[in-house]
């Protein structure tokens, strides 16, 4: 039977009060955000969505200097790799002008808009339809910058108002997490040591940290042997390259050697290396550690493993900076610095006698302690973000983000295997989302050995939480089954482009890399 024109209009008008509806409840959920980074991916995807645009760029300048690079930025409509590029393309010149002027700026065609098309970006970039609105007014907190749409032709005039009425509902939620984001800054305890050290891979900002990079940035530059302690996975390891990377002897060689994992008889030849017919074995040289760390550090990780025999060798070598290779009867000089780490009390194991006093008065000249995780549990959010983000980066995987559930389960949880521990939690449950295909890691991910309620349990669902689940994994099915044609998936799923376009930005789905 065909569809009375009324019906048609009725159709059309509820279809445009789901949008709004959708839109509205986006929104609101993008005001709840605490953090700068999910906050403008969210808000960037549904200014696409809303405008039907391809591509899509959002900057927000935290100290209002136009000139300079923007502190937070964020692409839309490419993978990871191509961001820095499109980065560079998108026009500097629209978004340039849109910042100065605090008026929006939308062209039909940028490359032939004789206020824009002589720009090397614009023409670098054939820009065709633009849309950029500024964000917030005197002062102007950054720009949305919209590019190209998904239907032929430009951006309407419904867009434009759109879009900036949704610029103003950013400008206040990014005010307030931009002063959020300053408040976190200012409670750094490690910012002042950052300054002073390449440090970059060390996650965290608590001041138990902070006293280690401090001890760091002093020993560093000094060529003295440092004695690491602490708990098994604190990031003694970790710490050893950074005292190395921080030094004269940063280019030269690095090397590390764990004195438990070879056996009694290894140790020493590893160390000092082998002359031709030291033992019945030996036909031919074989270089040992300390000679090739020449120049620069030898890592001595778990010590306190180090047989008797040994510790008497490495000894000599720290007083006189001599050793002799196994079956070599003339000593070789050697200039290295000795980095040691321990999990063990070495003190007690002096008491025991199965360390060397005087072994132990020379490496720890200076020590160094690593908190252990419960020390600091103001660092285990950001850990557990930061592994989160590698494990998605290293396993080619689009961005997975930690639930509220997840964080909380996490803050919970004892971690006596410390940053080592939690670090490969978060992976297996990574890799465990991906797996079924949902964009958030749930508590379940991270702990499904756990049964039944408690910290560590799995998350009872709500009525509300399992339709979301099934919604998501179904249109991302579908989206995989049109090879994401958005048209193609529309129309399975009986729903408009637009919803489906707020779908994905609301279940923050991406195309994974073929
Ligand atoms: N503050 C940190 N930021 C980021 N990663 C960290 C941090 N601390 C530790 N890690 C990571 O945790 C893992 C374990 O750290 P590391 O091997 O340095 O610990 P460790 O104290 O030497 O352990 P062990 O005593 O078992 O030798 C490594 O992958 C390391 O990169």
């Amino acid at each position: 039977m065909p569809t009375a024109p009324n019906d048609v209009t009725q159709d059309g008008e509820r279809d445009r009060l789901q949008q709004e509806r959708d839109f509205y409840r986006s929104l609101l959920e993008l005001g709840a955000r605490d953090s700068l980074e999910p906050f403008l991916e969210e808000a960037l995807a549904l200014s696409a969505s809303m405008s039907g645009a391809k591509r899509g760029y959002i900057e927000l300048q935290e100290d209002q200097r136009p000139e300079g690079p923007p502190r937070f930025w964020m692409a839309h409509g490419c993978y990871d790799e191509e961001v820095e590029e499109i980065r560079a393309t998108f026009s500097r010149g629209v978004i340039a002008e849109a910042l100065a002027t605090g008026q929006t700026i939308v062209t039909e065609s940028a490359l032939r808009d004789p206020r824009f098309g002589s720009r090397n970006s614009v023409r670098r970039n054939r820009s065709e339809a633009v849309l950029c609105a500024p964000i917030g007014a005197s002062p102007t907190l950054g720009v949305v910058y919209l590019q190209d749409r998904h239907q032929p032709g430009p951006f309407s005039e419904e867009d434009r108002k759109r879009l900036e009425i949704f610029a103003r509902y950013l400008a206040t939620f990014a005010e307030r997490l931009l002063t959020l984001h300053r408040q976190r800054e200012a409670a750094d305890a490690t910012q002042p040591f950052r300054g002073r050290l390449r440090a970059e891979g060390v996650i965290g900002r608590s001041a138990s940290l902070a006293r280690v990079l401090e001890q760091v940035s002093l020993v560093a530059p000094l060529d003295v042997n440092v004695l690491l302690t602490g708990p098994s996975g604190t990031g003694k390891t970790q710490l050893a390259r950074v005292i190395h990377d921080n030094s004269p002897r940063a280019s030269h060689p690095f090397l590390e050697l764990n004195c438990a994992a070879l056996p009694e008889t290894l140790v020493e030849s590893e160390l000092f290396g082998v002359l031709p017919g030291a033992h019945s074995t030996a036909s031919r040289k074989v270089e040992g550690k300390v000679a090739a760390a020449e120049g620069g550090t030898l890592f001595l990780d778990e010590v306190g493993d180090l047989p008797l025999t040994s510790q008497a060798k490495l000894l000599q070598l720290l007083q006189s900076r001599e050793y002799y290779p196994l079956g070599g009867t003339r000593p070789q000089r050697a200039d290295v610095r000795i980095l040691a780490a321990t999990n063990v009390d070495l003190r007690a194991a002096v008491a025991r006698k199965t360390f060397r006093e005087d072994l132990l008065y020379r490496l720890e000249v200076l020590p160094v302690r690593l908190p252990s995780l419960a020390e600091r549990p103001e660092d285990l959010l950001e850990l557990a973000e930061y592994f989160c983000a590698s494990a998605c980066e290293q396993h080619h995987l689009p961005r997975l983000r930690l639930s509220p559930g997840a964080l909380r389960a996490v803050e919970a949880a004892e971690w006596p295997g410390n940053v080592r521990e939690l670090a490969h939690k978060v992976q297996a449950a990574v890799i465990r989302a991906s797996g079924e295909g949902v964009a958030r890691i749930e508590r379940r991910h991270l702990f499904p050995e756990a049964k039944g309620e408690g910290a560590r349990g799995p998350e009872p669902l709500t009525f509300q939480e399992a339709t979301r689940r099934f919604q998501e994994q179904l249109l991302l099915k579908t989206l995989e089954d049109t090879a994401w044609n958005i048209t193609e998936a529309a129309s399975k799923l009986e729903l408009s482009r637009s919803h489906i376009y707020n779908l994905i930005a609301a279940f923050g789905l991406e195309r994974r890399k073929p």
